[in-house]
């Protein structure tokens, strides 16, 4: 039997990342306004698929959230959540926005949501993106009133570069406008738009009516029919994930291990897919990558058929030297997997109240990129196309749009999601929106 801890706890790093990364998390869960029992009313064998609400300050993003609820309370499917239970915080009811994001839940006829209300507002851009990372697909809320404006446009990139595919529009405040020809024109205005951003804009379910009329229950026929008009496309325009264990297997490697008479052992916890004793595996990154076959699997000190995302596992390689296995580079199905060296990546720069740098940095700044259990030195250049990119500095709040270049190369994909440290302080957070070489 293979003599393997391979369940380690998680290395220090990722012990102070979590510290940094948390915070930038908290306003969700202290927000979290379901409530005791309530899930209880759920059928948990619906397919489940996380969403939420975009788009510019108050164009009406928390009062169709708040309809929603309301609307589908109605057939049991949600608990009835009142506006002022999503923008709660003091703050929010002074200034009549939201700051942080809320979930609240809800069940159609064929699946349940988690969905997570967005702020419009610029300054609150960073919860915003760390909302729109969780979900799966996207409801954008764009006022008949105003059409697009600057955050919806941020907002769909932000979308895009978090991996949203596939979005779903409400054109809301449509009490507001007598004029059709003006809804014929924020209509096409949109498909313009989506198309700009890779949505699909010609297919895209367009959704008018008033998220406060529904909320008000009043106006049954831009009100509560909307609310079900804008939900059914949801459930049949938004496409479910697929989950991580339909996904290639993925272990990035925490440790090595030798064992005398066994042989080389990598450990860590399998992030998705599944993979057989016996089956053929590639180790990837550092500039070290070969295939092996899968001899031996562990989790616990006891030998098993099979792994699976979640577990921790250790590896029993054949024919492996220790020397070619290191922490950093990852266990996969062959074949599923690129090692590079440069990318495109949207970044969020932490100020000096998150823990962050004091200072700007200026391109060809150096920290340490932490990605899964690597980490390796990069080099930021803001990407190509920036004007007057020598001059261009990147301060601590900024959202920037980087190119890096690693010093190795590692399994990196879109969507991959990385910190950037220096000195033992994290300095930024950011998300692989294109691999560049
Ligand atoms: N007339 C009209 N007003 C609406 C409608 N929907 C929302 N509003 C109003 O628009 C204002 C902003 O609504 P919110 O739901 O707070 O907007 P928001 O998009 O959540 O705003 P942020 O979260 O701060 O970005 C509020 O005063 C709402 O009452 C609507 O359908 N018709
Ligand atoms: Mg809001």
């Amino acid at each position: 039997m293979l003599r393997v801890a391979a369940c380690r706890t998680a290395p220090p790093i990722f012990a102070s990342l979590s510290s940094a990364l948390p915070r930038l998390r908290a306003a969700p869960s202290a927000h979290y306004v379901a409530r005791r029992g309530y899930a209880e009313m759920f059928n948990r064998t619906k397919p489940h698929m996380n969403i939420g609400t975009i788009g510019h300050v108050d164009h009406g993003k928390t009062t169709l959230t708040a309809a929603i609820t309301k609307v589908l309370a109605e057939s049991g499917g949600a608990t009835f959540t009142d506006y002022s239970q999503i923008d709660k915080a003091p703050e929010e009811k002074a200034r009549g926005i939201t700051i942080n994001s809320a979930h609240v839940e809800y069940e159609t006829e064929a699946r349940h949501y988690g969905h997570i209300d967005c702020p419009g507002h610029a300054d609150y851009i960073k919860n915003m993106i760390t909302g729109a990372a969780q979900m799966d697909g996207a409801i954008i809320v764009v006022s008949a009133t105003d059409g697009q404006m600057p955050q919806t446009r941020e907002h769909l990139l932000l979308a895009r570069q978090v991996g949203i595919k596939k979005l779903v529009v409400f054109i809301n405040k449509v009490d507001m406008i007598n004029d059709k020809e003006m809804l014929e024109l924020v209509d096409m205005e949109i498909r313009d738009l989506l198309a700009n951003y890779n949505f699909d804009g010609e297919n895209t379910p367009i959704v008018m009516g008033s998220a406060l009329a529904a909320l008000d229950g009043r106006d049954k026929e831009i009100g509560a029919d909307k609310i079900l008009e804008l939900v059914k496309a949801c459930d049949e325009w938004l496409e479910l994930p697929i989950r991580d264990l339909d996904k290639p297997f993925l272990m990035p490697i925490e440790d090595v291990f030798s064992i005398s008479g066994r042989g080389t052992v990598a450990t860590g916890r399998v992030e998705r897919g599944t993979a057989l004793k016996g089956n053929e595996v590639e180790i990837l990154g550092l500039g070290d990558s070969f295939k092996t076959t899968l001899t031996g699997i562990e989790m616990f000190h006891k030998e098993l058929e099979r792994a699976e995302a979640g577990d921790n596992m250790g590896a029993l390689l054949r024919s492996t030297r220790r020397e070619q296995v290191r922490r950093g580079q990852v266990l996969i199905q062959p074949g599923s997997m690129k090692s590079i060296k440069k990318f495109r990546s949207q970044v969020y720069i932490l100020t000096k109240d998150e823990g962050g740098r004091y200072t700007p940095f200026m391109q060809g700044y150096r920290p340490q990129l932490y990605l899964r259990t690597a980490d390796v030195t990069v080099t930021l250049k803001f990407s190509e196309g920036t004007p007057d990119a020598e001059e261009k500095m990147a301060m601590p709040g900024d959202n920037v749009e980087l190119d890096c270049e690693l010093v190795f190369d590692l399994a990196v994909e879109v969507g991959s999601r990385f910190t950037l440290r220096e000195a033992n302080k994290t300095i930024g957070t950011g998300v692989v929106t294109k691999i560049l070489e």
